[in-house]
């Protein structure tokens, strides 16, 4: 089945009493071409959600299916090569190499499984080109603004054209006018390529442009107006 599914996920920290109980009963589901905001007060585990959703991290129980795959059910190898292929992720802080330059940066998702070939330096080079960076292909990333490096940043996950993209406060470092930037092209990509996006963020302006809304509380996940 296509899609994301998520249901009845919970995520538990052992500690020296009782478990520290993070996500009580979370469920989520998104097809292509629907994005969603995650909302919800520091703390509240917005970020643990985004991370199993994207399987960095493993719940302590529930289903997880994205595209048909059940990503809980892999081994380390199968992981690596599911994650690479299946998700784009985007962070607050861009997390570009310092020593590699931007077409370098935006091929990095390639070498998780492979080396990098022709074809794939040509998608990376058309992808900076549409994010508005065809003319800074061999600049570092000091030498680029914040908005430019977060450009590369969307470049960078949409490479391996994955079906579900994730993003953790992916304008949270920028300033008002740059984040509204982001946050469009973020938006049009997603549009565009009918892809799945789950946004955490603490900010109004940009949970309000996205389809949906749901609100992280108390361990649980509700849809918000
Ligand atoms: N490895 C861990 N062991 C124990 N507790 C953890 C661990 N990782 C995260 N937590 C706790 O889980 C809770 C949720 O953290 P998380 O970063 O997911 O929240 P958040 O909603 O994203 O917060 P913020 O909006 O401040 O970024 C926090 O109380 C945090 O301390």
């Amino acid at each position: 089945m296509s899609g994301l599914i998520a249901e009845h996920l919970k995520k538990s920290y052992p500690t020296s009493s009782e478990p520290l109980e993070i996500l009580r009963d979370v469920s989520l589901s998104l097809e292509a071409g629907q994005n969603v905001a995650i909302v919800g007060p520091s703390g509240s585990g917005k970020s643990t959600l985004l991370a199993i959703l994207g399987s960095l991290d493993l719940p302590t129980s529930g289903i997880l299916q994205v595209d048909g795959v059940d990503p809980l059910s892999l081994n380390e190898k199968e992981l690596a090569a599911y994650r690479a292929d299946q998700v784009g992720f985007v962070f607050q802080e861009h997390h570009l190499l310092p020593q590699c330059t931007v077409l370098e940066n935006v091929l990095i998702p390639f070498l998780a499984t492979r080396t990098a070939n022709a074809q794939d330096v040509e998608t990376a080079k058309s992808l900076l080109e549409r994010v508005g960076l065809a003319e800074r292909l061999t600049h570092r990333p000091a030498e680029l603004s914040g908005g430019e490096r977060q450009r590369v940043a969307l470049a960078r996950a949409l490479v391996r054209d994955p079906p579900l993209l994730l993003a953790d406060e992916p304008t949270g470092s920028l300033d008002q006018s740059t984040a509204d930037a982001i946050a469009e092209l973020l938006l049009e990509l997603q549009g565009e390529r009918q892809k799945m996006l789950v946004v955490v963020t603490h900010s109004q302006s940009l949970a309000a442009k996205m389809q949906r809304r749901c609100q992280l509380d108390l361990g649980v996940l509700e849809e918000v107006a």
